[in-house]
């Protein structure tokens, strides 16, 4: 059932999402189906039109989409999911269409992308994070299958988000299960960043589901993994409790102990994996801390050398 549009200082009349991937396609589901909220894709190629639908279960949904085909409109509203390596790039093809209060929310796992865009806006443009657990994965070109629901987090970078963040916030909330809003957008970032270390590395190059990492004979190297991203955590002033993230890497693991993760499937299809902004940003920062940093080094090296293009 459709929720009646919900109005905020911030409501913005479309919402641009760029990239037709999988987040995409979820964000745009709830946006579009679940609150009425006018939603345009933006895509790679120019022109190329699709129908989309999205499957949960038994219930199958044509999500509601328009496409960006005139690329002259104004955007003031912006989302976007893409892989951590394409941000920067898909940010600049859009930037000089935003408005001067604009609202950027960036959706994806990894780090080293906000420190890139936030110079690039002007004091008025809003930029936000959005963290998710929910899953999701494209069985083909046209049909989206989310697999896992599960909290997301909204979280304020800039000075103009944090004055804006309540009413952005409430937007989203309208549309996406589970939303809660940070008021400590690092630790958000960071829990983010630890589940991903202790689990996308080792599910690829062993090549197993999420809930196989459970077995002893990870045990070690989850420990060291995450011991590591601790230490440069502390380094850089981030307060965590390493049981916590233990504890949390291991939930994660349970939750989603039927999910290849995002690495593996990566890894299998051939495609470009996120190491550098997961392992390679914890191995970046050790070696500005003169931190040993050995396991991490490891799997970064390995899954760097897969992909060669
Ligand atoms: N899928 C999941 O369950 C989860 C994913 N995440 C994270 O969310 C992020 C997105 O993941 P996911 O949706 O799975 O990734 P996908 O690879 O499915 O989607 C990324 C999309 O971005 C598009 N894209 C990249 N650059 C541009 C550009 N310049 N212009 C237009 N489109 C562009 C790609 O286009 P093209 O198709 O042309 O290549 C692709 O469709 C990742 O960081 C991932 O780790 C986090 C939690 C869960
Ligand atoms: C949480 C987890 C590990 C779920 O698979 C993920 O974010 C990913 O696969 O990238």
């Amino acid at each position: 059932m459709q929720k009646k549009q919900f109005k905020t200082s911030m409501t913005p009349s479309r919402i641009h999402i760029i990239g037709k991937g999988a987040i995409g396609l979820l964000l745009s589901y709830y946006l579009a189906n679940k609150s009425n909220n006018l939603v345009t894709l933006c895509q790679r190629k120019k022109r190329e039109e699709f129908t989309f639908s999205y499957q949960k279960l038994n219930l199958i949904e044509k999500i509601n989409l328009t496409f960006d085909n005139v690329h002259e409109d104004k955007i003031s509203f912006l989302i976007i999911p893409t892989k951590s390596y394409d941000v920067v790039t898909a940010f600049l093809s859009i930037k000089a269409r935003l408005t001067d209060n604009a609202v950027i929310i960036l959706c994806h796992n990894g780090m080293g992308t906000i420190e890139k865009i936030e110079p690039l806006l002007s004091q008025k443009q809003s930029l936000f994070f959005l963290t998710t657990t929910m899953g999701a994965f494209k069985k083909n070109n046209n049909l989206l299958i989310h697999t896992g629901s599960g909290p997301s987090s909204l979280g304020a970078i800039n000075q103009s988000a944090i004055k804006h963040k309540i009413s952005v916030f409430k937007f989203l909330a309208n549309s996406i299960p589970h939303m809660s809003l940070s008021e400590n957008i690092q630790q958000l970032l960071w829990r983010k960043l630890m589940i991903n270390i202790a689990i996308n590395p080792l599910s690829a190059i062993f090549n197993v589901k999420n809930g196989a990492l459970n077995q002893p004979q990870f045990a070690l190297k989850i420990f060291q993994l995450l011991y590591e991203a601790y230490l440069v955590a502390n380094k850089e002033g981030v307060k965590l409790s390493f049981p916590e993230i233990l504890n949390s890497a291991y939930t994660v693991m349970a939750a989603t102990d039927q999910n290849y993760s995002s690495m593996n499937r990566d890894l299998n299809l051939g495609n470009k994996t996120e190491i550098s902004a997961i392992s390679g940003y914890i191995v970046n920062l050790a070696k500005q801390h003169n931190i040993e940093a050995p396991h991490n080094k490891d799997v970064y090296s390995i899954l760097s050398a897969q992909y060669k293009k």
